[in-house]
């Protein structure tokens, strides 16, 4: 039987996202050490392999076949725009991407004037405001902490991920508009899900029980 790898998203899913994955009896003892700089881990008995890779590069792993599976947030499959099967929403990480910026930028959208828009999403903005018949907007790609871009004049409005809403309240910021719900999903490779079907539909189906109680 040959190994088959996961590749998670490292940051805010990875310990929900390895929880999960005990809950259907996929373990890795190995990954929980905390101290630890290792990158990949075995499991012999299941013949698994797991890896930790940053968030944005898990849907490159998978559609080139170095992970079978992947773990990862719906923003950054969007984003990436990967040839991948998205099979199961994990409901994991959820929160929202949005439009968002001061009160006043409200009526600047569907007005015609050229807008600036601040996000690390370049993507996601891009198809949002594509159909646009009477709006220009120009994209502008940061790395994090988005919400300066409308308070120091950079841009008028923002695209980013919203969960608490309390990084735009404290920062004089609302939603705007509402783009799409976000949560963590399981993405597997094209070619995996047809030469190991019976193993992967195995992992998805426990895991859809588990999400469904
Ligand atoms: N409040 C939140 N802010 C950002 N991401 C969130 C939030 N809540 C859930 N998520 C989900 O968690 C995923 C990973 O977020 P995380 O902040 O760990 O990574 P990242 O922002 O891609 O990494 P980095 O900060 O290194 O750029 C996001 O892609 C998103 O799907
Ligand atoms: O609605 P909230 O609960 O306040 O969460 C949303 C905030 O969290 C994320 O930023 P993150 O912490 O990843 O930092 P970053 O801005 O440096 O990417 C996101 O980009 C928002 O800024």
């Amino acid at each position: 039987m040959r190994y088959l790898t996961f590749a998670l998203a490292k940051g805010r899913l990875a310990n929900k996202t390895l929880e999960l994955l005990e809950q259907i009896g996929i373990t890795c003892e190995e990954m929980k050490d905390p101290d630890s700089r290792k990158l990949i881990f075995v499991n012999e008995e299941l013949k698994l392999k797991f890896f930790l890779a940053k968030a944005t590069d898990v849907p490159t792993y998978v559609e080139y076949g170095a992970a079978d599976i992947g773990v990862v947030g719906k923003d950054t499959i969007l984003e990436e725009g990967r040839k991948l099967y998205e099979v199961v929403d994990l409901g994991l990480g959820k929160c929202r991407m949005c439009v968002a910026g001061p009160k006043e930028a409200k009526e600047l959208l569907h007005h015609g004037e050229l807008i600036r828009v601040a996000t690390k999403y370049p993507n996601i903005a891009k198809d949002y405001f594509y159909n646009r018949k009477h709006q220009t907007v120009e994209i502008i790609k940061l790395n994090g902490s988005i919400e300066l871009a409308p308070i120091v004049g950079l841009s008028e409005v923002i695209v980013d991920i919203v969960e608490t809403g309390s990084t735009l309240r404290d920062n004089g910021l609302e939603v705007l508009e509402e783009i799409c719900p976000l949560s963590a999903r399981v993405v597997v490779n094209q070619v995996s899900m047809k030469m190991e079907h019976e193993r992967i539909t195995k992992i998805m189906n426990d895991l859809k029980n588990i999400i469904t109680g």
